[in-house]
């Protein structure tokens, strides 16, 4: 993804708001015109009252018909206001709905899960909620239709000193939207410094939430890292901001206002001549001087225009995050073929290569998992096991080699249709902070979720022992931060994530993944699982990967990962008597209890 430079926000608001809701923006666009018009109506109606009065009223009805126009326009415009801000409100909050349904969309849609591991993405999808600046996208609505709405009246304001003296407003426009100018550019480098600065306020917001969040209130306090989380929300929150308020000093506070001066001095030195000439009236005179007032609104509007541009540069970071299905790479997207029933005979690696950005991880790996068998894999850390399943996911895509299914590439395979034949319990899983009938339900999503849908996952997965503990059974929320939750131990949070990946079996999921599934539990539950493990895989593909070789060699087949590809592949005995790596191995695990047995 490119850089996170934004572009021209207002522009991307100005298109967007009446693609979105054309009626709404129409209907704001001619309350603001109107808007216009009645501000020059009410100059002119009070200058032709200032005009009455300094004829000392000799025609009495014409006095009363001007001052009525001057109230009904007042109270006109008065009526107004309220309309446009309900407009401009209504606006805010569907333009703030769309762009953040928008992000959501961009950033759930690719295939894969790359881009959410790129710095590029994170800042911008930080950007789009106008959290550095403090103004969301909506701000921008209300705020242009504030400026719009200035901008016609200091056109209108021109237009009428333009009737008393053609070239009046010139100097006067000059000045303002020199000034103007001057202003925005300060504030357009201001944003351009705050998404330069978003590594930095990232790294401030990480240390933040780990300082008052949940994850990591333990081991701060029990490692003493208090002060150092502080102190590096403090820098880097502080070197944040140093790049945003030294981009933001306004440089023209200086010429600007002697320019106006100028021109205000120019446009008043004629009307005070030419009013003593006789050659204007009263009543030009206080049109002169009101439009005069009034061409203000053609310059810098302070809060307007800042909050505009700054909350206006989320709105092409919203969009760029929207459009990441066709920024990010996504080869097999809209794939054909689609069957429900894969895998039928095997799965296989086929040369497969794959690296992060920063490292490669798998060099020409080769391995075949026959269908309705168990495969446990093993290796050392980091040799590349939880990735391998992640190329399965299709989370990532082989750089070179394939992955195949039955011999039909993945990348062929509608993924959703491949996923639904998925069901794994990542090494990572997710604790959702939700009632544990969500926590399990979650593994098919629509399916039935009531209580004696859950039966044979909860008994498989052992929840059935912790389950009566819970106060409002299944639907218990899983965090002592809502009302009536709990929480668990790591134990039965891993059961949670067995039963959810063994409910997405019960409709239908052929493969089973088990990533360390067993890491967190005790003896009783481990043996319990392993009493179960048979019936657990029947009928499925089962993929096993695990440090713990008493469950490893309950597999079918065992492969040894390292540097890159299979090492060893066979059975438990095979393998035993091929005295490689995997004996030696086995053989490591199993000394202390050998020896504690004779002890
Ligand atoms: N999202 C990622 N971005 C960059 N590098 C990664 C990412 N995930 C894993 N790695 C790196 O890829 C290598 C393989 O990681 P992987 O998690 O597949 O190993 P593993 O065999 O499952 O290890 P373990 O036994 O410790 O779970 C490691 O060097 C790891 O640092």
């Amino acid at each position: 993804m490119s850089g996170a430079r934004p572009a021209n926000g207002v522009l991307e608001v100005v298109r967007v708001l009446p693609r979105m809701s054309p009626w709404l923006s129409a209907a704001l666009a001619f309350v603001l015109v109107a808007q216009a018009v009645l501000t020059s109506g009410f100059m002119l109606a009070s200058a032709a009252v200032v005009g009455d009065v300094a004829q000392g009223a000799a025609d009495r009805d014409t006095a009363m018909l001007h001052l009525g126009v001057l109230i009904a326009v007042f109270v006109l415009r008065l009526g107004l206001q309220p309309v446009s801000g309900f407009l401009s409100g209504e606006l805010a909050r569907r333009l703030e709905a769309r762009l953040g349904q928008t992000t959501l969309e961009g950033a759930l849609r690719p295939v894969g899960i790359g881009h959410l591991s790129d710095p590029a993405v994170a800042d911008r999808i930080q950007l789009a909620q106008g959290l550095a600046s403090g103004h969301p996208p909506g701000q921008a609505v209300n705020s242009l239709a504030r400026l719009v709405s200035s901008r016609l009246a200091g056109l209108a304001a021109a237009i009428l000193l333009a009737t008393v003296a053609w070239w009046l407003p010139l100097p006067l426009a000059a000045a303002w939207i020199a000034l103007s100018r001057w202003r925005l550019r300060e504030v357009k480098k201001a944003v351009d410094a705050e998404a330069e600065s978003m590594p930095a306020l990232r790294h401030a917001a990480y240390a933040r939430d780990l300082a008052i969040g949940d994850a990591a209130a333990k081991e701060i306090r029990v490692f003493g890292f208090q002060d150092w989380a502080h102190e590096r929300f403090t820098r880097a929150w502080l070197g944040g901001m140093d790049a945003l308020d030294g981009s933001a000093r306004l440089l023209s506070r200086t010429a600007g206002p002697v320019l106006l001066a100028l021109a205000h001095l120019a446009v008043f030195a004629y009307l005070a001549l030419a009013a003593a000439d006789g050659r204007l009236d009263a009543e030009a005179v206080t049109v002169a001087l009101q439009a005069t007032a009034g061409m203000g609104a053609l310059g810098w509007i302070g809060d307007v225009q800042w909050i505009l541009t700054r909350a206006g540069a989320t709105v092409p970071h919203a969009l760029a995050i929207g459009r990441l299905d066709v920024e990010a790479e996504h080869r097999g997207v809209g794939a054909t073929a689609s069957d429900e029933r894969l895998p039928a005979r095997e799965i296989r690696f086929e040369d497969v290569r794959f690296g992060y950005p920063d490292r490669p991880v798998l060099q020409g790996l080769d391995l075949a998992v026959p269908a309705g068998s168990s495969l446990a894999i093993v290796g050392m850390n980091g040799a590349g096991k939880s990735t391998l399943i992640k190329l399965l996911a299709r989370l990532y895509e082989p750089d070179t080699g394939r992955v195949t299914v039955d011999g039909t590439d993945l990348r062929t395979i509608d993924p959703h249709t491949w996923r639904r034949q998925l069901a794994i319990v990542f090494q990572d899983f997710v604790r959702y902070e939700l009632p544990l009938r969500d926590n399990v339900g979650f593994g098919r999503v629509g399916a039935d979720h009531s209580d004696a849908a859950f039966d044979r996952p909860a008994k498989l997965s052992g929840l059935g022992d912790f389950l009566p503990r819970l106060e409002a059974g299944w639907d218990t929320p899983l965090s002592r931060r809502f009302e009536g939750g709990t929480d668990l131990s790591g134990g039965q949070w891993q059961r949670v994530a067995l039963a959810r990946a063994l409910f997405a079996v019960e409709h239908g999921a052929k493969v089973l993944v088990l990533d360390e599934p067993t890491a967190n539990l005790d003896v009783r539950a481990e043996a319990e699982i392993y009493r179960h493990f048979l019936e657990i895989t029947r009928g499925l593909t089962t993929i096993l990967v695990s440090h713990r070789f008493a469950t490893v060699r309950l597999a079918d087949r065992i492969c040894v990962l390292g540097d890159g590809r299979v090492l060893e592949y066979g059975s438990h005995e095979e393998l035993m008597e091929l005295g490689g790596r995997y004996a030696h191995l086995f053989t490591l695990q199993s000394e202390p209890f050998r020896e504690a047995r004779h002890v």
